[in-house]
């Protein structure tokens, strides 16, 4: 199956060649071709260039982009999306004024969403994440991490990892499964926390390795859920199954959580509402990329990450959607390129390189994904009519998507 996709108002992130993470100033740079087309057979972009060095291509679909902006399809490097029922009535307490944190002490927020998910068939938990991930492909996702952390047991855990594979197996996006065991205490080991975290580095990190289920491993660093020295046991105990970390800090405190993340080489350090010189000068010649979670600072009403000072540092910076039922339950990366400018003072080109290329360096696939280069896989969209892709933000909480097309097929 061959798509052709002609008279493209603007084709955006070509590079001629690989280009796997964009830093700093280069974020201020979209590369774009105006009047363009693109050819791709099977899964992969064969060729691309200016309409007015078209030559005639044969093709099974031609597509005519007349007013239209083509560009690598959304990669959302930060998903908590497998997960059973919701956590409306949380919603309306915050809404009457209790914190995130007061809830999550009165046994709610991630406590609440692991007792529901233990008590879920793997089926049906498989049911209700297959829906939203279908959604949030529908909306122009075509890479998503998806972490576990609301089965807080063993077999909840796998229960978890088992559902992601399958979604892995199912869909057409790409799926990238995280294991996050250490993102709360669970009730009955309140008073013995190191016998849960040895049931983590003793139990789930080397069964989920044996399965080969989880490219990467995540702890919530965070006061209340796991310290520096908590977190720092089970990334060592991850390192020696080779799992790579991708963790949760600086949420709602510093404590230290980015440097640690450095030091074990994480792939990526998120959430950052909370920063000091301290922790940007951690990043500064790091492989770690900071990854900024705007959803989330909406629907919490708490800070939003300090995108400029990463930026101006010289510094890469990804956004993703964190969809999760506690912090935010969407799944929207549109919003989140949307938020992104209008919250975190990003440009439209910032936003597009962070929720791109930058989304896809957070989960460890720019080299096939998140740019338009010659071999890279076929994950696109086509917007409706606009006269600039700035309209993509501008035109906030609007659908700009109008076909989606994932590793060359158009859905
Ligand atoms: N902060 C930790 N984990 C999630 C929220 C989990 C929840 O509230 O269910 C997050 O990334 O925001
Ligand atoms: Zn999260």
């Amino acid at each position: 199956m061959s798509v052709l996709i002609l008279n493209i108002k603007q084709l955006l992130q070509v590079h001629e060649s690989n280009v796997t993470i964009i830093k700093g100033k280069e974020m201020k740079e979209l590369s774009m071709l105006e009047n363009a087309y693109i050819y791709i057979d099977h899964d992969t972009i064969i060729e691309y260039g200016k309409m007015e060095d078209y030559r005639t291509i044969e093709a099974d679909t031609i597509i005519d982009a007349t007013g239209k902006i083509v560009l690598p399809s959304w990669c959302d490097s930060h998903t908590h999306v497998v997960y059973a029922g919701d956590r409306t009535s949380e919603f309306v307490d915050r809404i009457n004024g209790l914190s995130y944190e007061e809830i999550a002490n009165k046994g709610g927020g991630i406590l609440n969403s692991a007792k529901v998910l233990q008590d879920t068939s793997e089926d049906d938990l498989y049911n209700q994440s297959i829906k939203r991930v279908n959604e949030l492909i529908a909306m122009g996702t075509g890479a998503i991490e998806i972490k576990t952390g609301y089965g807080l047991t063993v077999d909840a855990e796998m229960k978890m990892l088992s559902v992601i594979k399958r979604i892995k197996q199912e869909s057409l996006a790409v799926i990238i499964p995280t294991l996050l065991a250490a993102h709360a205490i669970p009730s009955e080991f309140k008073s013995k926390k190191k016998d849960y975290i040895k049931l983590i580095t003793e139990e789930l990190i080397p069964k989920a390795s044996e399965l080969n289920i989880a490219h990467f491993i995540d702890v919530f660093c965070e006061e209340g859920y796991f310290d520096i020295k908590e977190t720092n046991t089970i990334l060592e105990a991850a390192k020696s199954y080779d799992l790579r970390p991708k963790i949760h800090v600086n949420q709602f405190n510093i404590l230290g959580g980015i440097a640690l993340g450095v030091k074990h080489n994480a792939l990526s350090v998120d959430h950052l509402e909370e920063l000091n010189e301290k922790d940007i000068e951690a990043l500064k010649g790091s492989d770690t990329m900071p990854v900024a979670l705007p959803g989330c600072s909406y629907f919490l009403s708490i800070p939003y990450t300090p995108a400029r000072k990463l930026i101006d540092a010289g510094l890469p910076l990804a956004i993703a959607s964190d969809y999760n039922p506690g912090s935010s339950p969407s799944g929207n990366m549109n919003f989140v390129v949307s938020s992104a400018c209008v919250k975190l003072k990003m440009t439209p080109e910032e936003a597009i390189n962070a929720a791109t290329v930058n989304g896809a360096y957070a989960m460890g696939i720019s080299n096939m994904y998140g740019s338009i280069t010659r071999g890279k896989k076929a994950n696109l969209l086509i917007t409706k009519p606009m006269n600039h892709y700035s309209e993509i933000p501008y035109a906030f909480a609007h659908n700009p998507i109008e076909q989606v097309i994932i590793n060359g097929q158009l859905l």
